[in-house]
């Protein structure tokens, strides 16, 4: 039986521009199950990165409220909700974010210790984890060392080293040639159904998107259609 892990209801954002008010969310609807691979597909400036940062509680709605297991996003105090970002939910961003003084084994490390895990289990769990991406022979390099695809491996390990319930990445291969990010997202949908992590992954392609478990389409700050009834018309 599959369980609701991340939701929220007429999600609004807006921006003050000048005298002007921006509605860049006008009451999104959303509803993940646990485990789940969703891929969210829209023109540019349509509100995707707007709406994943909202559900990653990186930014707050101008109203509505994001649900995480149930839990209240807006009623959680500023450290509840950072640990609740270090611990239940994974990003992955275009660019990697990888620290540049670190190596991939201490960036992918780099969650557990914040979540007070002793260096060495978390160094252990990091190394697994980036052998599990086909990084094995890279734990010592630093990211200025590697290719993009595996830096993006690298960020996708990091994400997930806390065994969150959600990850959620941005493009993540937006900088990738196509190569690279056919691989990316094999290992993200492998990841998805080996460990039971629940994405939502914001792309351009439709064809990538095709290859999760379901597509919405974001169409001017409103989630209103599903993507592959868009790409059947
Ligand atoms: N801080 C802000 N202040 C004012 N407007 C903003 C702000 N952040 C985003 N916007 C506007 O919100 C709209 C949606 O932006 P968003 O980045 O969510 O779109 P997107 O669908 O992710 O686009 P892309 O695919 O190009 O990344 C854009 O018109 C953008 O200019």
């Amino acid at each position: 039986m599959s369980k609701t892990i991340l939701s929220c209801s007429q999600l609004c954002k807006h921006y003050k521009d000048g005298e002007q008010t921006v509605s860049v969310l006008r009451g999104v609807d959303l509803t993940l199950q646990a485990g789940e691979a969703m891929a969210i597909v829209g023109s540019s400036g349509s509100g995707k990165s707007t709406l994943l940062h909202l559900l990653g509680g990186l930014d707050k709605p101008t109203s509505g409220d994001i649900y995480l297991d149930g839990l209240s996003l807006a009623r959680l105090s500023t450290r509840k909700l950072a640990t609740l970002r270090n611990q239940r939910l994974g990003f992955v961003y275009q660019f990697h974010h990888l620290l540049g003084e670190f190596s991939a084994q201490e960036n992918v490390a780099m969650p557990q210790l914040i979540a007070g895990i002793s260096p060495t289990k978390a160094l252990a769990q990091a190394s697994t984890l980036l052998e599990r991406v086909g990084l094995g022979h890279r734990l010592n390099s630093r990211p200025s060392e590697m290719s993009g695809g595996e830096r993006q491996r690298t960020a996708i390990a990091r994400a997930l080293v806390n065994k969150p319930d959600v990850v959620l990445a941005d493009e993540p291969t937006g900088n990738l040639d196509s190569q690279s990010t056919d691989s990316v997202y094999e290992l993200l949908l492998e990841l998805n159904r080996e460990q039971g992590t629940a994405f939502v992954v914001v792309t351009h392609d439709r064809q990538l998107a095709g290859r999760f478990d379901r597509q919405l389409l974001m169409n001017d700050g409103l989630l209103d259609q599903s993507a592959a009834e868009v790409m059947s018309l």
